[in-house]
């Protein structure tokens, strides 16, 4: 159910690092339209061959992305295979995952933030309609095409990127507080409810900039953190905080629609925080 791409028409430059399970590098595949070669850059998503067990669940994320197109999806090209090795062919987004850009210090604006989050809550609303569920939603899994430019008026843009390798694969607790609390307990049937949780998780990352919550807390620790039904630290923005704890009702049936999330954002976009409040908002 998706394009197969020939080994020959790809060529590897340099290493990106490695997933769970894969290895990622910069590279390009060469097409032949009309007679005319053209080439474009690419991220080789290579699975480990010793991971043979998980390759349907890698496809599964590849076809999902395939199947459906959005200005805010991923576009994964197609897959390669040579020999044992399974090749995912994605559109090679130029400045990469979110989470290490807002790692690196890059200060950006609420506004900035704010975009950002309205760019996913728009890809969930899509992905809602079309009742599919991406269960991998967090800042990780989100690649920064366009800086964009304050002084020009020029905003961020952000293409969410495929699920990975599924989360029942991945210890479902290490996923902790992406992961809704309902999938310890059920961690094959994944809802769109699950996504709004990992939407709260994602919001509060890109306004902590980058920084995991609960980041080097054990798995006992991160176990406990559900059990005892506790939250994130809230922002001090509090209609940011009122969003946020929204999406991570422990209550699934609880949590706001992708319309009613949007129209929050909306609402904190033009209140005018950031005029009132010169300093970004502190969260502890
Ligand atoms: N679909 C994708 C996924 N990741 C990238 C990417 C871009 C970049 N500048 N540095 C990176 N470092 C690791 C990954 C990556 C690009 N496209």
């Amino acid at each position: 159910q998706f394009h197969m791409i020939k080994y020959e028409d790809l060529k590897w430059d340099e290493s990106l690092g490695q997933g769970s399970f894969t290895r990622i590098y910069r590279g390009h595949k060469t097409d032949i339209r009309d007679g005319e070669n053209y080439t474009t850059e690419v991220l080789l998503k290579e699975l480990d061959a010793g991971h043979k067990n998980c390759w349907e669940s890698f496809f599964e994320s590849a076809s999902l992305m395939s199947q459906i197109s959005h200005k805010h999806l991923l576009l994964v090209y197609g897959v390669s295979v040579h020999g044992v090795q399974n090749i995912m062919v994605q559109e090679f987004v130029k400045y990469g995952a979110l989470d290490l850009y807002l790692k690196r210090g890059r200060s950006v604006s609420v506004s900035w933030k704010l975009d950002v989050a309205k760019q996913l809550a728009s890809a969930l609303n899509f992905l809602e309609e079309k009742h599919i569920v991406h269960g991998n939603i967090c800042a990780k899994n989100l690649l920064l095409a366009r800086e964009g430019d304050q002084s020009q008026g020029i905003s961020p843009f952000i293409k969410l990127s495929d699920p990975g390798i599924s989360v029942a694969m991945l210890v479902v607790l290490d996923r902790i507080p992406w992961v809704a609390p309902e999938v310890l307990d059920a961690p094959d049937d994944l809802t769109l409810e699950c996504d709004k949780w990992s939407f709260g998780a994602t919001v509060w990352e890109i306004f902590n900039n980058g920084n995991s919550p609960l980041q080097g807390w054990d798995l006992d620790e991160k176990r406990q953190f559900y059990e005892s039904f506790q939250k994130l630290p809230p922002s001090q923005w509090a209609e940011l905080a009122d969003l946020i704890t929204q999406c991570m009702d422990y209550q699934a049936a609880l949590r706001p629609s992708c319309r009613s999330i949007i129209r929050q954002l909306n609402s904190l976009i033009t209140s005018d925080y950031e005029i009132l409040h010169s300093t970004e908002p502190v969260t502890q």
